[in-house]
């Protein structure tokens, strides 16, 4: 589905996270997804969360097998200190740094690294990519789980992110109004350069038109029980939002 709200604002892109602990379960998950098992609808792209692998499934050549997947994808190793499952244990058998090199190496859409996670490897991924001419775009994220910074910080954040990567993104809790607010600022200030959510029931608002306000992407369950954070909606009931208010 189209939508085309201004004339110049590219499609509007809904996200589902993949979050399987094998290989051949997240390959089926996005099978079914797209033969609409679960949804009357699809998404536009993948977010592969292969932090959810579990530690036997981690080699190179099984993860390749998802970097070759049929989609528009983001390979995403998220670890466990910022909301994700990835751990001291998983990165000894393989370095979430090299799975996302390989990735970068594979031409993957996106691949998205924590903000926190450049302290250790600075410039290292955008040089990797440049170097070895891949069109990789390279996503920094910052998660704040308990609240949504002043937007003095998340600037601050965003600016320091945009030193590492292409794209940046925020996702933080809304606890006020006036959150959303600081989150659709950011859209508008960085308009299709920025990922920014709001999470939790307070933040489906940014869910829904962050989007409009210049967000690439917005992320989507396709499960009424499961949701990679809260707040997410699910993409039946998205689109059918978008189909009201945009038509
Ligand atoms: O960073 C994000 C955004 C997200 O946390 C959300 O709030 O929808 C979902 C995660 O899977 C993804 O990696």
């Amino acid at each position: 589905m189209k939508i085309e709200v201004e004339k110049d604002i590219e499609l509007y892109k809904i996200c589902v996270p993949v979050m399987e602990e094998t290989v051949e379960k997240s390959l089926k998950f996005v099978k079914d997804v797209h033969n609409k098992v679960y949804s009357k609808n699809v998404p536009h792209m993948y977010e592969f969360r292969l932090d959810c692998l579990h530690k036997s499934e981690l080699s190179i050549e099984n993860v390749e097998k998802i970097f070759k997947c049929d989609c528009e994808k983001i390979i995403t190793v998220r670890w466990n200190w910022e909301g994700g499952t990835w751990n001291n244990e998983k990165e000894s058998v393989l370095g979430c740094l090299d799975i996302l090199k390989r990735a970068i190496d594979f031409n993957v859409n996106y691949i998205d690294i924590e903000h926190k996670n450049l302290k250790g490897v600075k410039q290292g991924l955008r040089d990797y990519r440049d170097n070895v001419h891949s069109n990789t775009k390279i996503i920094v994220s910052y998660h704040n789980f308990m609240k949504t910074d002043d937007y003095s910080i998340l600037k601050n954040i965003i600016e320091e992110e945009f030193r590492y990567g292409d794209i940046a993104k925020i996702a933080t809790s809304v606890c006020e109004n006036m959150d959303n607010c600081n989150i659709f600022k950011a859209c508008s200030e960085y308009k299709h350069n920025i990922i920014a959510i709001g999470m939790g029931k307070l933040g489906k608002i940014t869910r829904v038109h962050g989007p409009q306000f210049g967000s690439i992407l917005t992320f989507c369950t396709v499960s009424k029980e499961k949701a990679s954070a809260p707040g997410q909606l699910h993409i039946d009931d998205l689109f059918e939002i978008w189909e009201r208010y945009y038509r």
